[in-house]
């Protein structure tokens, strides 16, 4: 246990000592010897000496006349003082005075009522548990010896930090009730030092210092370790006569004790002494013991209370000057006494790991805490970077405005010249479909058709689809279905219009359509029949080309509703515009042979093969660019069109487990039928761009995503090349050509162009790679290309003619575009160390024939990016590497129509932001 001074007694705050005198009545002697009392006390709070010409008066808190008992004595000098120690403050009561005063009588009587009213306070509070703990002792001849045992071997007065004093090996008896306590204080009276002198015949020739500690916690914690116990002490402290030793005829060894009594008594003199002045000195408690063990009882952190005693004889009336004078030192001295709260050990670990991490956070914050200077200059900084960022942005605004302003002209005016082209049918604003998160599983979209009413209202009727009421489901992998896996990646971008569920957009967007796992299928629809129709929905022509997204991938139509149409002719556009409110979505239902299952979805090959996220085709870029990883260059034509291709292979695999699905299933179910019905019921369907898009016929062709890419992919398709010559014949557009081969070498022509332009015009390499990612072929993006070359060509006509273009207010000549690019460069080459690792870098240094020990190697490498026109492979890692180094790393989910209207070189300062909107932002 260990004492913790916890909280300062308020009436203990400052508080002076009290002090009190005590005139004695004139003893038998006294009246033999026909002395005289020249003391008076004349109040409570004085006493007067008359036997001079001038009285003197005496004043302190209590003045007791000699006919006051003990009792009040106690009660009005000791009591209040004597009793703090059950509240848990130490206290002190002790008496001075000259030898037969009538110190031992009054503290006799004080020790015996202040014991008992401490009874009478443990009976009186019940609620808490008591122990009285009893320990005496003296000082004679200077040396502290304990009055409770018998060997009489001086004890050792030490000083411990927590505690204060401390007399080491003193008996200390837990008192069991009062007659023990009367016990112990016969005890101490046998054992104290008595002698007779020519004053006293049972003069007390020590200090004595009875101690009774009491301990008191309240009784519902006891035991408890957040327990907390107050503790105090009181002194009952009975000094030796502070006589001259020639006024008790002492000699031997009674002159001997004299000098120590004088000595401790002198020691106290001198500690009340400085004490009473107040002043910052030094007191000297260590000069004896009695002083050592009475510190915190002088001036210290206890209460105390004096009594002073005096005889009334006249001859003895120096002495009781001098005790009067001591007195009125002693009340001057203030204590500060404080309730001593002692803790458990586990509550006090508990205090000093709370202060201990409270020193520490102040160290820590002394040790962080910028000074203001440079607090100021940080503050100053970030300002002026938000002023710069806001700026960025203002002139971002600018340039997006300007650029949906364009856009839109060109869609008008493409409008305008292409009246073949149909406009995408309407089917109404509450038709749209219903994108909902199902659960954390799956996408659902529904549709609803309209009513011959509601038809009406949008105008032709034979605009409309007859289309029934279904829903789409996308089963998306999670978490909490691992079986879901392994992921079948599915373009699901931008931002789709959630009627329900809340879902960020975000979100939505991570999801990945997978195979369907059969357990998860078999629970989730085990009362329906499927059809696994791998349609492709591309949602486009949005009214605001920022939400607008694409979805593709394996969707399951839950064929419930459409079986119920069946007996009716269903017309069913295999491309369905949807013209709601805000987007317009396009539905391709791919004509591939639609396999009923009954109840069951197996894991499908060719659906992981199917569908490859940018993310990862741009990793296969990088792949071959040999950015990272380094393998699988050999079979990379550079663009995503090959894994389409394996995906279209795979779906005819027969070894495959698709293909093992379709043999098993029956084609005549009726789900099978009615969407072979369905799809054969069209065909061509009107894009969202306005640029009618004629569609095979055959069941088995595919998107043209899939069917439009590099050679490789051509020949795959070539099977389906002769079942596609409905195409209409016209130029330029992709409706030209009879085959998607062809309008594939078409695209690979202007493509080559383009690549040519851009090098004769110092295009920005950003620009240039953001174009050839976004543009792969899809017939779609043929006016881009259109506007891409005709731009191209005016500008090199421009430069070839040494005039100069404005282009959003700045002048653009070859030498500025040339100037631009070498910037552009550099800052590309800047970049490298940046966003490609050491392993990265020197790989491309080697693929690029660059030495690693040559100087500037990042800048070669840099002036070697899409330098080269002819070499496709050159040309695609160039690509894979710019994207790499500007953070374009998803070009699926770009938008088109943002796209390639502006390719000063100018436009590419380094971008803060990796998102991919903000970095085509700034090249608009
Ligand atoms: N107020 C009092 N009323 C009656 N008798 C008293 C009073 N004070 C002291 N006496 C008596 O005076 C005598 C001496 O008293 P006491 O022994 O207490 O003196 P003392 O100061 O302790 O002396 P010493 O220092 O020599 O021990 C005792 O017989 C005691 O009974």
């Amino acid at each position: 246990m260990v004492v913790v001074e916890e909280m300062q007694e308020p009436m203990g705050c400052g508080e002076r000592i009290f002090v009190s005198v005590r005139l004695r009545p004139l003893n038998n002697k006294e009246i033999d010897r026909h002395d005289v009392c020249d003391w008076e006390c004349i109040s409570d709070n004085t006493i007067i000496y008359r036997n001079s010409l001038y009285p003197t008066a005496y004043t302190y808190d209590r003045v007791f006349s000699s006919d006051c008992p003990n009792r009040q004595v106690y009660e009005e000098g000791a009591k209040e003082i004597a009793l703090s120690v059950v509240r848990g403050i130490n206290s002190t009561v002790f008496a001075y005075g000259q030898t037969t005063s009538g110190k031992t009588y009054t503290m006799t009587g004080i020790t015996e009522y202040a014991m008992a009213d401490i009874y009478d306070y443990i009976q009186r509070h019940k609620e808490r548990g008591f122990i009285l703990k009893f320990s005496a002792m003296e000082i004679y001849n200077e040396l502290a010896r304990d009055l409770l045992s018998v060997d009489g071997a001086p004890l050792q007065i030490l000083d411990d930090p927590e505690s204060g004093t401390v007399v080491d090996g003193l008996t200390e008896e837990t008192l069991r009730d009062w007659n023990h306590f009367k016990e112990l204080l016969s005890i101490c009276e046998a054992q104290r030092q008595i002698g007779e002198t020519s004053l006293n015949e049972t003069s007390s020739r020590s200090h004595q210092i009875l101690r009774v500690t009491v301990e008191s916690s309240a009784r519902e914690f006891l035991g408890n370790d957040k327990s907390s116990t107050l503790v105090a002490s009181v002194n009952f402290v009975d000094l030796a006569g502070s006589e001259r030793a020639s006024q008790t005829s002492a000699a031997g060894a009674r002159l001997k004790e004299g000098c120590h009594i004088n000595r401790g008594l002198l020691t106290l003199g001198t500690v009340i002494r400085k004490l009473s002045k107040g002043r910052n000195e030094h007191i000297p408690y260590r000069d004896s013991k009695l002083t050592r063990i009475l510190q915190s009882s002088l001036g210290g952190n206890a209460r105390t209370a004096i009594i002073c005693t005096m005889s009334p004889a006249r001859i003895h009336v120096e002495q009781s000057r001098k005790t009067l004078l001591f007195a009125s030192c002693a009340k001057e001295v203030t204590a500060n006494a404080r309730v001593n709260l002692v803790m458990s050990d586990k509550a006090l670990v508990k205090k000093f790991q709370r202060e201990l991490a409270r020193l520490e956070n102040e160290l820590r914050i002394a040790g962080t805490k910028p000074t203001s200077s440079i607090f100021d200059a940080l503050l100053r900084e970030k300002d002026l970077e938000i002023e710069k960022l806001k700026k960025e942005v203002a002139i971002l605004i600018q340039q997006r405005d300007l650029a949906w302003s364009v856009v839109e002209g060109m869609r008008q005016a493409a409008d305008n010249e292409s009246p073949r082209y149909e406009k995408p049918v309407k089917v109404g604003s509450d038709s749209y479909p219903k994108l909902r998160v199902r659960d954390r599983d799956s996408l659902s979209i529904g549709f609803r058709s309209h009513s011959p009413s509601e038809r009406q209202s949008f105008g032709s009727e034979e605009n409309f689809l007859q289309l029934p009421d279904f829903k789409l489901t996308i089963p998306c992998p999670s978490a909490s279905s691992p079986q879901m896996s392994p992921r079948i990646p599915v373009f699901v971008g931008g931002t789709f219009r959630q009627e329900e569920n809340n879902y960020e957009n975000s979100e939505v967007s991570c999801k990945e359509v997978c195979c369907i796992d059969s357990n998860l299928s078999v629970n989730r629809y085990s009362d329906s029949s499927f059809s696994e129709c791998r349609p492709k929905i591309h949602q486009y022509n949005s009214s605001s080309p920022r939400e607008s997204s694409a979805i593709s991938g394996v969707i399951e139509v839950d064929n419930e509703d459409i079986s119920k149409q069946e007996s009716k002719p269903l017309h069913l556009n295999k491309n369905i515009v949807f013209a709601p409110t805000e987007k317009t979505y396009l539905f391709e239902l791919k004509d591939e042979p639609c396999s009923c299952r009954r109840s069951r979805f197996t894991r499908s090959r060719s659906c992981k093969a199917s569908l490859m996220t940018c993310s990862q085709w741009i990793e296969k870029l990088e792949a071959n660019a040999g950015i990272s990883p380094m393998q699988n260059a050999k079979d990379f034509t550079g663009t995503p069109y090959n894994f389409d291709r394996k995906s279209s292979e795979s779906k005819l695999d027969p070894q495959s487990e698709a293909g093992e699905l379709i043999r098993n299933e029956s084609p005549t179910s009726s789900t099978s039928a009615t969407l072979n019905e369905l799809n054969e019921s069209q065909s061509s369907f009107t894009s969202a761009a306005g640029w009618s898009v004629p569609i095979p016929e055959n069941k088995n062709s595919t998107d043209f995503r899939t069917s439009t890419g590099g050679s490789e992919e051509m020949s795959c398709n070539n099977k389906y090349e002769d079942q596609h010559d409905d195409y209409p014949t016209m130029t330029p557009t992709p409706e030209t050509y009879r085959s998607s081969s062809a309008w594939s070498s078409e695209f690979k022509r202007i493509q080559g162009e383009i690549i040519e332009l851009w090098h004769a015009c110092n295009v920005s390499l950003v620009h240039r790679t953001y174009f050839f990612l976004l543009f792969k072929g899809d017939t779609k993006d043929f006016i881009y290309l259109e506007v891409e070359h005709r731009r191209l060509s005016f500008l090199k006509n421009v430069f070839t003619n040494g005039k100069q273009m404005v282009e959003n207010g700045r002048v653009l000549t070859r030498a500025s575009s040339e100037k631009a690019l070498r910037r552009e460069r550099q800052m590309l080459s800047q970049r490298m160390s940046k966003r490609l690792s050491k392993a990265e870098r020197d790989n491309l240094f080697l693929k690029w024939g660059i030495e690693l020990n040559v100087k500037q190697r990042r800048l070669k490498l840099a002036n070697l990016l899409w330098s080269d026109c002819k070499d496709t492979e050159r040309i695609a890692e160039s690509a894979a590497i710019v994207a790499k180094l500007v953070g374009f790393e998803n070009p699926e989910k770009t938008f088109k129509e943002m796209f390639g209207l502006n390719f000063t070189p100018e436009q590419h300062t380094p971008m803060r932001n990796k998102t991919l909107k903000r970095s085509v932002m700034s090249l608009l």
